[in-house]
C-alpha cells in the first residue's frame, strides 16, 4: 500500500483498511465505488495475497470497482449467481446523524444502492469531512436519468424546489455518462428535511432511474479522523 502524506488520503486509507479487516474468509463482499473504497479493495487484495483471507468473492458496484478488484486479485461474481451478500463496503458523500447518506459523487449510486441494500451488513467508509447535521448541506444530490427525459425531469425537479444542473465531464467534452449509459442531474435543495419522502418522490418522476439518497440502508459507519496528529477510526453503529 502506498505511503500517503495528504491527511484526507490518510484518513481514507485507514478507514478502508479497517473495513477490509472486518471481512471474513468465505464472504461474498459488495465492492463499492470511489476513492475511499478503493483503499478497502486494495486491502482485501493484500489480505488475500498474504493468506490472511481466503475464498472471498466480490460483487462490484461499478466499472471502477471491477477494474480495481481484478487488479488486486479479488474473484468476482454477479447477482445472478449468488443468493446473498454478506457484507458491502462503500463510501459516501454525506452522512447524517441517522446514518442516512448522499451517494453518487462518482455517478455509481444506482448499482451501489442495489448491492448495498442486499448486504447483510453495509459498512460505510468516510473521512470526518463527510459528516453533516442535515443531508444536502455540502453536496448536491445526484439523480440518474435516462437521456431522453433530462429536460422534463429538470423541470419537474425545479417544481419540487430544487436547482438542477446536468453533470458535465472533466477531461471529456459533454455530460458524464453513467455505467448504464444514462446522465446525472445534480440537484441543490435548500433543505432536505424528509429524505425518505424525497427519495421516493424523485424516483417516481418518469425517466428517473435512481437518486443518491440512501435512507435506512447503512448499518455501520466507519469514520476516519486525525486525532493528535494520528489517524484513528471511529465507529458509529
Ligand atoms: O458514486 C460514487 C459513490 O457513491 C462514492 O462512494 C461516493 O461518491 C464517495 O466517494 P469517495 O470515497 O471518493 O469520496
Amino acid at each position: 500500500m502506498a505511503v500517503e502524506t495528504d491527511p484526507v488520503k490518510i484518513m481514507k486509507q485507514e478507514v478502508g483498511k479497517t473495513a477490509a479487516s472486518r471481512v471474513s474468509s468465505g464472504a461474498i463482499v459488495g465492492l463499492g465505488t470511489g476513492s475511499t473504497t478503493a483503499y478497502a479493495i486494495e486491502s482485501l487484495g493484500n489480505r488475500l495475497q498474504s493468506g490472511d483471507l481466503k475464498d472471498i468473492v466480490g460483487v462490484p458496484t461499478s466499472f471502477q470497482a471491477e477494474v480495481l478488484a481484478k487488479q488486486y486479485g479479488i474473484p468476482l461474481t454477479t447477482l445472478d449467481a449468488i443468493d446473498r451478500i454478506d457484507v458491502a463496503i462503500d463510501g459516501a458523500d454525506e452522512v447524517d446523524p441517522q446514518k442516512n447518506l448522499i451517494k453518487g459523487g462518482g455517478a455509481a449510486h444506482t448499482r451501489e444502492k442495489v448491492v448495498d441494500s442486499l448486504a447483510a451488513e453495509f459498512i460505510v467508509v468516510v473521512d470526518s469531512g463527510k459528516l453533516v447535521d442535515r443531508l444536502g448541506s455540502t453536496f448536491l444530490l445526484p439523480v440518474e436519468v435516462i437521456p431522453m427525459a433530462v429536460t422534463p425531469v429538470m423541470r419537474a425537479i425545479e417544481k419540487l424546489g430544487g436547482k438542477p444542473e446536468l453533470r458535465m465531464g472533466i477531461k471529456k467534452a459533454g455530460p458524464v455518462v453513467t455505467d448504464q449509459g444514462n446522465l446525472v442531474i445534480d440537484v441543490k435543495f435548500e433543505a432536505i428535511d424528509n429524505p425518505i419522502e424525497l427519495e421516493k418522490t424523485l424516483n417516481n418522476l418518469p425517466g428517473v432511474l435512481e437518486n443518491g439518497l440512501f435512507v435506512g440502508v447503512a448499518n455501520t459507519i466507519l469514520v476516519g479522523e486525525i486525532k493528535d496528529g494520528k489517524p484513528t477510526v471511529r465507529e458509529i453503529a
